[in-house]
């Protein structure tokens, strides 16, 4: 049941995601009209160096229509001129090579420099957005915008900038030289062009529409994969490899199936071309040569024929290079309207215009909740006119029933939301006046399951900051009893730790992000069921470290274990976002309520371990 309900909720986020209105191509290049003006040198360089290319390239049929009419066709024995005709050629090819290099090249350098500076851009504004933001959308889908999408982009360039810029060129020159040639037989041919733009902009709409289909399903499965590997755990604890399986092939096969119907379009379209291509020499044969034959009156030089049915094969290719960019465009646009709609998000929670700069060492750590109301964003409320006032270096442990708002409430001190109604104060400062970087540093949090990054043991205490010194490390690790642990490892604090942690102990884990608080000193200190998965060798290790961590600071413990909270000053349980039992221990267990009757429980599992 959780699981289908995790399904369609990933379906939901998923569908949130995607884009609803059709693609908006001006807003498209407005968007990168401003990245596009810091790179106008090199896009100048790279407009030169195509017409340049394009001019060598062209010019070579034209030279041997010259060496047939002009000497072959005429009999004309000299040699010398057919060698500089030859030269000549050669001299154009090893110029079109050599400018169709630096063509791609300062395009490659201006276009991968515009996406590297988008990708950056998107990176920094995702970590800038609300927590609110992260509960509707999921990871694989952002992961998908930071790649995929960056990608398309970035073909974009590759492409679509480099068929438009040659291939357009391309085709205007080929123009030119043919009506230079003979503009009857280019009038003729001019007859075609309805017909190849006919074929494309049938072709066009359909490829869209199996585009965007295979786009939309590739999305959901890299949103199905990222959420599979984040719940792996749950995922074989509750044996649900099977129903994995079978989700995750449907939405392989759809995907597969999209993938195959957009293959099977291109390739009937650029099959149809080559026909088209081939039905066009054809023509240009039948009617060039009746002209070269004299036929119906007409002349027609040999070479000038050559020259036609030459270019008329180079006049396929660029209409085919370019229509086949629409998908590209397509994929473009749509990847550049989903990176910019995420741009326009602005995060729920914000500093104030005049934000209050506080400095943590100023701060004694007293809290006030006033009032405060909460819900998430359509959701029910789950913090209800909840009034509590915690004194400087104070220690309160929180308990309660499952979904009582615990975790809420410290999400709304560290102003992951907003309340709704109510505020909080840290030593009389509302909140929301107090910059957040500020109000970072004076709130420190430790979670259930503290992140680790892929990074030393030294990195990760001390958060990549370099100028937080190793000794500093070493002193907080000392100080927590981690050290021990450390020097065991392989490199002591040198020693690189996997994504997350993943080599590390829970308890390991634990301490290294009990140094960090260390080492970052926050004023106020959160924990967040920080016990919750240890053993109880390493809880009374952490225990221990808590104790230490917490001297000087006011501090909130939420805890399912009684024993991590049991030496608190106050004890306060939390039911349906309020709080409906307050006091220390022994006030509460002589209360008779919900505490005592957890605190019996878990005496009696204390005393079956211990008889067992
Ligand atoms: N990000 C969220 N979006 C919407 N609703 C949420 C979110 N997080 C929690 N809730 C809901 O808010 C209520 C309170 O959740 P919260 O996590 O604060 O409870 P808790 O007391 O910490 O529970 P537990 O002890 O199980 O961790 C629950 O009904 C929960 O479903």
């Amino acid at each position: 049941m959780a699981q289908a309900i995790n399904n369609w909720q990933a379906d939901q986020k998923a569908d949130l995601s995607e884009p609803k209105a059709k693609p908006k191509y001006i807003s498209t290049f407005r968007a990168l009209s401003g990245y596009m003006k810091e790179h106008r040198l090199t896009f100048a360089g790279f407009i030169a160096c195509t017409l340049v290319a394009i001019a060598a390239e062209l010019l070579q049929p034209y030279l041997l229509k010259i060496a047939i009419d002009d000497n072959l066709m005429v009999g004309k024995n000299d040699y010398s001129s057919l060698m500089l005709i030859c030269g000549t050629y050669f001299a154009l090819s090893i110029s079109a090579f050599l400018f169709s290099y630096l063509q791609n090249n300062l395009l490659q350098k201006a276009g991968q420099s515009i996406v590297a500076s988008i990708r950056k851009r998107l990176f920094e504004h995702i970590t800038k957005l609300s927590m609110s933001y992260f509960d509707r959308v999921p990871s694989g889908s952002l992961i998908t915008h930071v790649s995929s999408d960056t990608e398309a982009i970035n073909q974009f360039f590759n492409q679509v900038v480099l068929s438009i810029f040659r291939d357009g060129l391309t085709l205007i020159f080929i123009l030119v030289l043919m009506f230079q040639l003979d503009a009857e037989l280019t009038l003729y041919c001019l007859i075609l062009v309805p017909i190849i733009a006919g074929i494309a902009i049938a072709f066009r709409s359909y490829m869209r529409t199996t585009y965007q289909m295979a786009r939309t399903r590739l999305s959901r499965l890299v949103a199905f994969v990222a959420e599979n590997l984040a719940g792996m755990n749950i995922i074989q604890v509750f044996h649900q490899q099977e129903e994995q399986k079978k989700q995750f092939g449907e939405r392989n096969n759809s995907y597969f199936r999209a993938n195959i119907r957009e293959i099977r379009t291109n390739v009937l379209f650029n099959r149809s071309y080559e026909v088209l291509n081939n039905l066009a020499i054809a023509f240009v044969v039948w009617i060039g040569g009746q002209a070269v034959l004299g036929v119906n009156g007409t002349t027609l030089e040999f070479g000038v024929l050559y020259a036609f049915i030459t270019y008329i094969r180079l006049f396929f290719q660029p209409i085919n290079t370019i229509t086949q960019q629409w998908n590209t465009l397509q994929s473009a646009t749509v990847a550049i309207n989903r990176i910019w709609s995420i741009f326009a998000i602005e995060p729920d929670v914000q500093d104030q215009p005049k934000a209050l700069s506080v400095d943590k060492d100023s701060i004694a750590g007293r809290i006030d909740f006033n009032d405060i109301t909460f819900a998430y964003p359509e959701g029910t409320t789950v913090i209800r006119k909840l009034d509590l006032h915690v004194r400087p270096g104070e220690m309160v442990g929180i308990v309660g029933t499952t979904g009582a708002g615990k975790s809420s409430l410290i999400s709304l001190l560290c102003r992951f939301y907003d309340v709704r109604e109510g505020s909080i104060l840290i030593d009389g400062h509302d909140i929301r006046d107090i910059s957040q970087h500020d109000l970072h540093r004076i709130v420190g949090l430790v979670q259930q399951e503290p992140y680790l990054y892929s990074g030393t043991v030294l990195d990760n205490v001390r958060m990549f900051d370099e100028s937080i010194s190793r000794e500093d490390v070493i002193r907080a690790c000392e100080f927590i009893g981690a050290d021990t642990i450390i020097e065991r490892m392989k490199d002591g604090y040198d020693t690189k730790l996997s994504e997350r942690g993943s080599g590390l102990s829970a308890g390991e884990r634990q301490l290294i992000s009990f140094a960090r608080i260390i080492v970052f000193a926050p004023r106020i200190l959160i924990l967040d069921e920080a016990t919750a998965n240890l053993d109880s060798h390493t809880e009374q290790l952490v225990q221990a470290a808590l104790e230490r961590v917490s001297v000087g600071r006011t501090t909130l413990v939420i805890a399912h274990r009684l024993s991590t909270i049991m030496g608190a000053d106050r004890i306060l349980v939390m039911s349906k976002g309020k709080i409906v039992e307050e006091g220390t221990h022994d006030e509460l267990l002589r209360l008779g309520g919900y505490y005592e009757e957890l605190y019996r429980h878990s005496q009696g599992q204390h005393d079956a371990i211990e008889a067992g």
